[in-house]
């Protein structure tokens, strides 16, 4: 499946197996028989559905909102209904049908220093300390940090679509500054619109990235660059992202794609 163009191979483990490093960077390799960015794998857990998360590379991630928004969106072919919720590794995930699009409540971002995390400590991670000698080779301002559940970094940028995100954001994914690594955003805001383009950590540049657009939102909030609402515009897609005042959770709306099923 695809969520605005951010691929997955989806394994339903339900009924037992197990997903290993080794199998996930199969799944994974574009040069192989299947691809994808992420691979997700639909298990059992108490009882109800959980999701865990795997990159191309192998490692595990906290949290994908692309790929939750087609878990959704089979468990309501299965269920039936308008709302459901399924367990992740951030927690409990909430989602609703809307017209053709799925929402998912991705939950509360965080925004300290340590929760992100950051290698030491910052009291504004609105705009981060991080490496000025980098950041003047790359013509980059500050980032923004904040974790949705896993780490993200967002260069706010004149022109998103000229920034030179294949060369510097393999650099900064494993900057020490970062000591989970991170995944890196080059954002740029006109008329109340991200456009955005994520390298994602143990990926690389992807269409679209589900929770590097709620952490965009955020932080270009946080920043005073836009509303609590906000489209956002992947190469693959749009996201319509919404950071609730009255929860405080990260509400993300939109396309979800199956391209092939089966057993394999
Ligand atoms: N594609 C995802 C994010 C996947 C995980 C990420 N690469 C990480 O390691 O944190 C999304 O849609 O959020």
């Amino acid at each position: 499946m695809d969520g605005a163009g951010n691929d997955f191979v989806i394994t339903d483990l339900r009924e037992g197996g197990r997903m290993t490093a080794e199998a996930a960077q199969y799944l994974g390799d574009r040069d192989g028989p299947f691809g994808c960015d992420q691979i997700i794998v639909l298990e059992e857990r108490r009882e109800r559905p959980f999701m865990s998360i795997w990159n191309a590379d192998g490692t595990a991630a906290g949290a994908c909102g692309n790929a939750a928004r087609c878990v959704a969106k089979i468990l309501f072919g299965e269920e039936g209904g308008e709302a459901l919720a399924f367990g992740s590794p951030s927690g409990d995930l909430r989602a609703s049908l809307q017209d053709s699009l799925v929402e998912v409540d991705m939950g509360s971002p965080r925004v300290d220093w340590d929760e992100i995390p950051l290698a030491e400590p910052c009291d504004d991670t609105s705009s981060l300390p991080f490496d000025p000698a980098l950041r003047a080779r790359f013509g980059l301002p500050s980032p923004a940090g904040a974790s949705m559940g896993n780490p993200h970094a967002t260069f706010f940028v004149d022109d998103a679509e000229s920034a030179l995100l294949e060369s510097f954001g393999p650099e900064i994914e494993s900057h020490p500054f970062f000591p989970d690594r991170v995944n890196v955003s080059a954002a740029s805001v006109k008329d109340g619109v991200i456009r955005l383009r994520t390298y994602e950590r143990g990926v690389g540049i992807t269409a679209a990235c589900g929770t590097a657009a709620c952490a965009a939102l955020v932080n270009a909030h946080r920043l005073g660059l836009t509303g609590r609402e906000a489209d956002v515009v992947a190469d693959g897609g749009r996201l319509r992202i919404r950071w609730d005042e009255e929860t405080g959770h990260v509400l993300m709306a939109g396309p979800t794609c199956l391209h092939r099923e089966g057993r394999f």
